[in-house]
């Protein structure tokens, strides 16, 4: 029997939390450690399109899609059938011991898809992080070298290697030392901090990767097209091609990380379309499964074939449930249009800030692309980042009914990741209900 659709509209019938919120939260706080702290007064109870209802009933309007996953909506029917389809056959026989079919077919998809010519091979997984932690393997079987260098404002997740790659300490890497070894950190492309073209960057960043670490020593280069939790940083024009370029003439690889950037999130199916670059590996989660566990690291298939036979692996590694939500998902993509839908929502997102910051210099930087966008905010005087007006504006957007997410290594930026298929109507009211508390703080200073 099919549910009535779920309104979408934003309608908050209690404060948030709730009351049912409230009770469920003190369950919570006593058997999950704080490290979790979830930042939404809410707990869900559905979820669909661009609207989050809540155990007591209340409608929030979705800027985050969990962390650029469900792009396609929470529960888009045709994810929903593929998933109770395959979950009616099997849940798992581990790939290693009985293959099935599934998994070679969005193996094939990815080949069709990635910005990678030639035939590509994939490794699925379970998360972002243990698809850079493969990515990393692979390069180094293929290369024989080991050091691998990452930028600075990277993030690539956070278990003991991936945190080695990531740059922001607190919260992600302190008191988890130490990480692992060969890992190094170059200087990237901050546009707006940095005021470099790309290609004085990219002189930058290869002067670093010769003189501290030496191309002989460098298995491979990652970075993310867009960088998200360092604040969705756009690298200057040309940046990562002069990079890349560099990488290929000296025999280190080039893995990009679009975890976060990958299917359709910025307008295009991955973010390398529009930097005009071809990485050797891609790693990639979050939207390729609509919130059902599973990665990929796509590369060139000589790159993947270096590895020996029984050397990739793990139990649950592609599993056949996450797969069919996949191929499912991929096939709303292409159904829906959902790169011009996330073209329209940066267009949407860009006109609505440049018309606040007309009147508001704090909102100093408007960028990303597509549904991938994000203002970064600073004392117009001295740049200095507005941290705690970020969060003040987020905690009480919240309160408002609009899942809100911050970013930035300096904590100072506003990202917005909406569903792709959100209501264009929805997004404008979620953005205005921010940009309203923006407002507001403009006459009480006391917030900086
Ligand atoms: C580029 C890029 N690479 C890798 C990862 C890691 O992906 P996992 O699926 O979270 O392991 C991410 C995950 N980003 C959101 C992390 C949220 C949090 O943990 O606070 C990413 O964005």
């Amino acid at each position: 029997m099919s549910r009535e659709p779920l309104d979408q509209s934003r309608k908050l019938v209690t404060e948030l939390p709730g009351p049912k919120a409230r009770e469920m939260r003190e369950r919570m706080e006593t058997y999950v450690p704080k490290a979790l702290s979830p930042s939404t007064p809410a707990f869900a109870s559905r979820v669909e399109g661009g609207i989050l209802e809540d155990v007591d009933g209340n409608r929030l309007i979705d800027l985050g899609a969990g962390i650029a996953v469900t792009t396609v909506g929470a529960s888009h029917p045709k994810v929903v059938e593929a998933v109770k389809q395959q979950v009616e056959d099997f849940t798992h026989t581990c790939f290693m011991v009985t293959p099935y079919d599934s998994y070679t077919q969005l193996a094939q998809r990815l080949d069709e898809l990635v910005p990678i010519s030639g035939q590509t091979r994939s490794v699925l997984l379970n998360s972002g992080a243990e698809a850079v932690e493969n990515a990393v393997k692979i390069a180094r079987a293929y290369t024989g070298k080991q050091a691998i260098a990452a930028f600075d404002h990277a993030y690539h997740g956070r278990t003991t290697l991936t945190m080695g790659l990531t740059a922001k300490n607190m919260p992600y890497k302190d008191s988890f030392g130490p990480f692992a070894s060969e890992l190094y950190r170059v200087p990237g492309s901050y546009p707006f901090r940095d005021g470099l073209s790309g290609e004085e960057a990219a002189a930058r960043t290869i002067s670093s990767l010769e003189s501290q670490i030496g191309a002989n020593n460098l298995a491979a280069v990652i970075m993310e097209p867009i960088q998200g939790e360092g604040g969705f940083i756009v690298p200057a024009e040309g940046f990562l091609a002069k990079v890349v370029e560099w990488c290929k003439a000296n025999d280190v690889l080039f893995i990009a990380d679009e975890v976060q950037t990958g299917f359709v999130r910025t307008g295009t199916w991955f973010a390398s379309e529009t930097e005009g670059i071809e990485p050797d590996l891609i790693t990639l989660a979050k939207g390729i499964a609509n919130g059902m566990p599973l990665s990929a690291v796509t590369g060139r298939a000589e790159v993947m074939d270096a590895v020996h036979p029984g050397g990739l692996g793990g139990t649950y590694g592609g599993n056949p449930v996450a797969v069919a939500a996949g191929l499912a998902a991929i096939e709303v993509m292409e159904e829906e249009n959902l790169t011009a839908k996330a073209t329209r929502i940066g267009e949407i997102i860009t006109d609505h800030f440049q018309q606040v910051q007309q009147d508001d210099p704090r909102v100093a930087d408007i960028r990303g692309r597509g549904a991938m966008m994000a203002v970064e905010l600073v004392d117009p005087e001295t740049k200095a980042p507005l941290a705690e007006l970020v969060n003040q504006i987020a905690v009480e957007a919240r309160k408002q009914g609009v899942i809100t997410l911050t970013a930035g290594t300096y904590g100072n930026v506003l990202r917005f990741l909406p569903p792709v298929v959100i209501g264009e109507d929805l997004l404008k009211e979620g953005l205005s209900v921010i940009t309203d508390i923006l407002a507001e703080t403009r006459s009480d200073q006391s917030v900086s």
